[in-house]
């Protein structure tokens, strides 16, 4: 794995050393939340590839606008309820779904890559 240094920035070396301090201890914070998305993103679509290879071995379309449409309407009343701007869950959202669209059309087609499980032959095993 590439090492990570939490204390790289390119903000120059005038910045308050106190002010410098604060912020790395928020940074900590948002390397948490990012690492977080990840885990949380790749279980979703651990998922979704699941409900990819149940469409396409019974011949459900890919893209479900009525599910859809219930998705956003309750992800934007859960980012309201969280302060979060409703209008970026949304795009969030979206951008999510149209991935997952295009995954399960790749499953259907016979074009998508086989999924990477750890201890599989293809799995990246450098340390
Ligand atoms: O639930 C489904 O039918 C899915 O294919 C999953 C999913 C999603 O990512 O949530 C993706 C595409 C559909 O249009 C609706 C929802």
């Amino acid at each position: 794995m590439d090492s990570f240094d939490p204390s790289a920035s390119s903000l120059g070396k005038d910045v308050d050393p106190a002010v410098m301090h604060e912020l790395l201890q928020i940074r900590s914070s948002i390397d948490n939340f990012d690492a977080t998305l990840v885990y949380v993103l790749a279980e979703r679509f651990r998922a979704t590839q699941r409900v990819g290879v149940l469409k396409a071995e019974h011949r459900l379309p890919p893209a479900d606008p009525t599910r859809e449409s219930m998705q956003i309407a309750r992800l934007r009343r859960l980012a309201e309820e969280a302060h979060l701007d409703p209008a970026f869950a949304e795009k969030f959202l979206t951008f999510i779904i149209d991935e997952v669209i295009r995954h399960h059309q790749a499953i259907s087609d016979g074009t998508a890559p086989l999924p990477v499980t750890p201890g599989s032959a293809d799995a990246d095993t450098r340390a």
